[in-house]
């Protein structure tokens, strides 16, 4: 295009920014006062981007421009200026980045408006960042001059109403960096009281890594300064919360957070935190995991995922090293020792601080429990190095904490004298896990067991087999060792004839055929009329349901039926008449009700119609 027809050019927004643009201008929300947040941040961006560009180019317009953002106002004209002398945009830049939604923040929030069925979206556009359109909710027009830090391009200006359409134009602008007027709407003048925007500077924008100043004050506003490189106790409690809100724009505070400050073996500083939500809340603007890392000062990664095994990727926070060369986010971690050191120190601090919780917060461990316990129940089973540290921090509900949680530790300091098992028990789920038959001689003995119904229990117990030397035992292995019976049952006591066992038995063959692997008669049921267990060959069952949730074909073996042949109903069914029609259905119920209660029944509604039959039989 000649320089002529491209002097000056009104161009359409995309149809998602207009969209954008429309929801910001007409919402109900009245915390506007975001926006200069926002603008605060795209000026940080371009400062850091210019910060590391110079780093190896010296070539560059008003190289020693200080690195900076002037915010001033005009009362009378009704505007606000915010000028930063960062990277800036080139006139295709301005088209580019600014005619588009580019924003994290700014894409989801249009994915939640489409979600979202009610008109009233004003009540989310605080929880998103929403970039530099937010600026619409304050202005009628905005004016964004800029001149690239690339001496060959001319400068430009980039003008809009927020409307359908903005124009670019040849500007002259001499030095580096983008000044962005905003003509402030009649509701909007507040923005034009410097007192107010000091305010609004130190809530949202106080860390800033770069000077801002208002006004004609040469006097800095924002503290700036890195609190991570701060000594420990010059850190409030407080002060480390507000650095973790505007880092993260999560409006809770964190559960905790820890502060790293060492100098051997690799020269470090860190703010580590454990958020009050969970991973991927829809509405955080740091939606990626990874820490921020910084190497001398200089912003190297946003999102680092190196510093943390993969387990720990719901902390938040950010790592800083003087000893980390610049390009470091283009080298793998194994082949730099100092960020193999780095990450060691990194993790192993963020393991205490989840320790230290566990320890001195017992109330809030376990709302992080509930959060991330998974992810230390994934560390136990993938991270061979952390184990040992991880394994004590586990809790567990269990039959005598079926509410509480438990540690193994507890588990252990309760347990029955000579009890030599930490036994355990997987289901579906803690509501029918309970009724299991496997718990009936547990209960009778009074043995406490570890109730696992999280899917990722299983790939836990791969890796989980003992605690302290000892071992960990399944109460539904056809043989585990549950130790003496105390005092059996006056049930238990009762003699049953070998021929009423031999009689159950074969009925129950005959009946279910090639369904069960065998049918037998069991001493460790006494509520229950039957269970069913795994063969002597079969896979154990967490390597069964590992395969299961990992849609890998594993053929469930077929199952021995144990049945207990002093139960009521049992005692009764022994006694039908060979051609009774009722037994048949009785013994196909009681095989499904014991699928049932192991999560195994294929479709639970079928019965209906055979329950029908024994209602019916049951009325006559
Ligand atoms: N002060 C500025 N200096 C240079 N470029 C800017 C400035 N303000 C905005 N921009 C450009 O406009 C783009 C759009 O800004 P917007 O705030 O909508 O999203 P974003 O900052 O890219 O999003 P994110 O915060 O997720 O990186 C930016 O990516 C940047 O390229």
């Amino acid at each position: 295009m000649s320089e002529q027809n491209t002097n000056s050019e009104s161009l359409p927004f995309r149809a998602e920014t207009r969209q954008l643009l429309n929801i910001l201008i007409h919402s109900l929300y009245t915390d506007h006062e975001i926006f200069l947040r926002e603008l605060i941040s795209n000026a940080s961006d371009a400062l850091t981007r210019m910060n590391f560009e110079m780093l190896t180019n010296r070539e560059i317009l008003d190289p020693e421009a200080e690195l900076g953002i002037w915010i001033t106002t005009d009362p009378a004209a009704r505007t606000l200026t915010i000028r930063d002398t960062g990277i800036g945009l080139t006139r295709s830049e301005m088209e580019e980045n600014l005619g588009t939604i580019a924003h994290s923040g700014a894409k989801a929030f249009m994915q939640a408006a489409k979600n979202q069925e009610s008109a009233d979206l004003s009540n989310i556009i605080g929880q998103f960042g929403v970039g530099f359109y937010s600026v619409f909710m304050v202005a009628d027009k905005v004016e964004v001059a800029s001149h690239s830090f690339n001496k060959s391009e001319p400068s430009a200006e980039w003008v809009s109403d927020g409307q359908e359409t903005y124009s670019i134009h040849e500007y002259d602008k001499p030095d580096r960096g983008t000044k962005i007027t905003v003509y402030l709407k009649e509701d909007a003048a507040e923005f034009t009281d410097e007192n107010r925007i000091r305010q609004l500077i130190k809530r949202h924008s106080d860390y800033v890594a770069f000077p801002i100043y208002v006004g004609t004050s040469t006097e800095q506003v924002n503290r700036q300064t890195a609190l991570w490189r701060q000594n420990s106790q010059q850190i409030s409690v407080q002060d480390a919360n507000e650095f973790y809100k505007q880092f993260t724009m999560d409006q809770k505070e964190p559960l905790t957070y820890t502060h790293l400050a060492v100098d051997a073996p690799v020269q470090a500083y860190a703010l580590l935190y454990i958020p009050a939500v969970a991973e991927h809340y829809l509405y955080t603007p740091r939606k990626q995991d990874g820490l921020r890392l910084y190497a001398r000062k200089v912003l190297i990664q946003d999102y680092f995922r190196d510093l943390l095994p993969e387990y720990l990727r719901f902390i938040q926070g950010v790592v800083d090293s003087e000893d980390l060369p610049l390009n470091i986010s283009r080298e793998t971690i194994q082949s730099n020792r100092l960020l193999m050191q780095l990450k060691k120190l990194v993790t192993s601090k963020t393991i205490d601080m989840i320790r230290k919780l566990s320890e001195e917060k017992p109330d809030t461990y376990i709302e992080f429990w509930n959060l991330f316990g998974r992810y230390l129940k994934e560390g136990v089973a993938s991270d061979f190095a952390d184990y040992d540290n991880l394994v004590p921090l586990l809790r567990f509900h269990s039959l005598h904490h079926p509410t509480d949680l438990i540690s193994l530790e507890t588990y252990l300091s309760e347990r029955r004298p000579g009890q030599q098992q930490i036994y355990y028990l997987l289901g579906e789920d803690e509501h029918s896990v309970v009724h299991s038959p496997h718990l009936d001689v547990v209960r009778q003995r009074n043995l406490d067991v570890l109730l696992l119904t999280d899917p990722l229990d299983s790939f836990m117990l791969l890796a989980l087999k003992q605690y302290k030397d000892i071992p960990l035992v399944n109460v539904s292995d056809r043989d585990a060792d549950l130790g003496e019976a105390a005092q059996p049952s006056d049930q238990q006591t009762q003699p049953v004839s070998e021929e009423v066992k031999t009689n159950l038995i074969s009925r129950f063959s005959a009946q279910l055929g090639s369904k069960v692997a065998e049918v037998r008669t069991s001493d460790r049921l006494i509520e229950s009329p039957a269970r069913l267990v795994d063969t002597e060959n079969s896979p154990a069952q967490e390597i069964q349901r590992v395969y299961q949730l990992m849609n890998q074909p594993l053929e469930v073996p077929r199952k021995v039926l144990e049945i207990n042949p002093r139960h009521s109903l049992l005692v009764k069914l022994a006694s039908l008449p060979a051609d009774s029609d009722l037994a048949p259905l009785l013994i196909e119920q009681i095989y499904e009700d014991a699928l049932l209660i192991e999560g195994l029944h294929p479709d639970p509604a079928d019965m209906i119609g055979r329950i029908q039959q024994i209602m019916a039989a049951a009325l006559k």
